[in-house]
């Protein structure tokens, strides 16, 4: 998460809550999402976010909207009243608030409850993102598109959605949902397509999820096979280069300690003929890492 922007009109305004007695109707929504989002989280006084304004949304139908408390957490709330730039506001959780209109940002309805492409949202605002992403990480689906993006979130556990079922689904495009084969089938298919190389980027912070996600990819070209066993020997050298190059640190126990630039060739008819991997030192931050795997795809 990128620290705090100090100009943003939620990060450095003092909010004043108004409190009262009355009762909570209650709403389809969880408010699970109110304690576990982060504290601090980045926030958009970009013209660009201007049309998601409050005023705008709570006009044209009476959505239910988010609120940033004082301590950075989203509540969702739906808006009882507003009169110029105050609103009150009954929040799920049961509090009734006269907040300031610029703290508010429109939810989206929820029929769009966990869309598997970010862009799908009406609303593409942070806590909405957030939101999204959670609702689909609870059951169990940790890829979500943002257009041309993948986004995984580790989900430090067993998930039942890799395997040659799914790879062989996948390259026969009868599943559609976000995935990493799908990323690497895209990527094959193009560089056939339009001969011309492609890259898959991975980054995130350390313990992230970017080697896996990057054997994951591995996984699926290899499963397009090289005839001469050359793909297997891709595979299995994962784990001598981690035997060399990988320790635990504070966030993660495999933690790669080097980046990795994987070359993979292939020949005319899509199989692979060989590859190249490469290593590079990685730049500490304040002891994280956030490097990035690149994946080179030739023909
Ligand atoms: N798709 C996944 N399914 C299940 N577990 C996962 C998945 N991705 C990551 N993990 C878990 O998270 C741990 C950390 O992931 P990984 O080593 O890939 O992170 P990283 O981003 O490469 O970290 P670093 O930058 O420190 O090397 C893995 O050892 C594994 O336990």
């Amino acid at each position: 998460m990128e620290p705090r922007n100090e100009e943003s009109p939620y990060g450095s305004r003092t909010v004043s809550l108004e409190e009262t007695e009355r009762p909570f109707e209650g709403d389809e929504k969880s408010n699970s999402l109110n304690s576990s989002l982060p504290t601090h989280l980045p926030c958009h006084s970009d013209s660009r976010w201007s049309d998601t304004n409050i005023y705008a949304a709570a006009k044209k139908k009476k959505h239910q909207s988010w609120y940033q408390l004082p301590n950075g957490n989203w509540a969702l709330g739906k808006i009882l009243s507003t009169s110029g730039v105050e609103c009150v506001i009954s929040l799920l959780e049961g509090r009734v608030l006269n907040v300031n209109a610029e703290n508010l940002l429109p939810a989206n309805p929820d029929i769009l409850d966990g869309v598997d492409d970010l862009m799908q949202l009406s609303y593409l605002n942070e806590p909405s993102v957030l939101y999204n992403l959670q609702y689909r990480y609870s059951q169990d689906m940790i890829y979500t598109k943002a257009g041309p993006v993948l986004v995984a979130i580790n989900p430090f556990k067993e998930v039942p959605l890799y395997g040659n079922d799914y790879i062989e689904a996948y390259r026969r495009k009868s599943i559609e949902s976000p995935h990493v084969y799908a990323i690497a089938d895209t990527a094959i298919c193009e560089m056939i397509r339009d001969e011309v190389n492609q890259s898959i980027i991975i980054s995130g912070e350390s313990g992230a999820g970017k080697t896996e996600t990057a054997k994951i990819a591995m996984q699926y070209l290899a499963s397009l096979g090289g005839g001469s066993g050359i793909e297997y020997e891709i595979l299995k050298s994962n784990p001598i280069l981690e035997a060399f190059g990988n320790a635990k640190t504070s966030r993660n126990d495999n933690s790669s300690r080097f980046g990795k630039l994987i070359e993979i060739h292939f020949s005319q008819t899509g199989k692979i003929s060989g590859a190249k991997i490469q290593t590079c030192k990685i730049t500490c931050f304040d002891h994280e890492t956030s490097i990035t795997v690149a994946f080179l795809c030739e023909c």
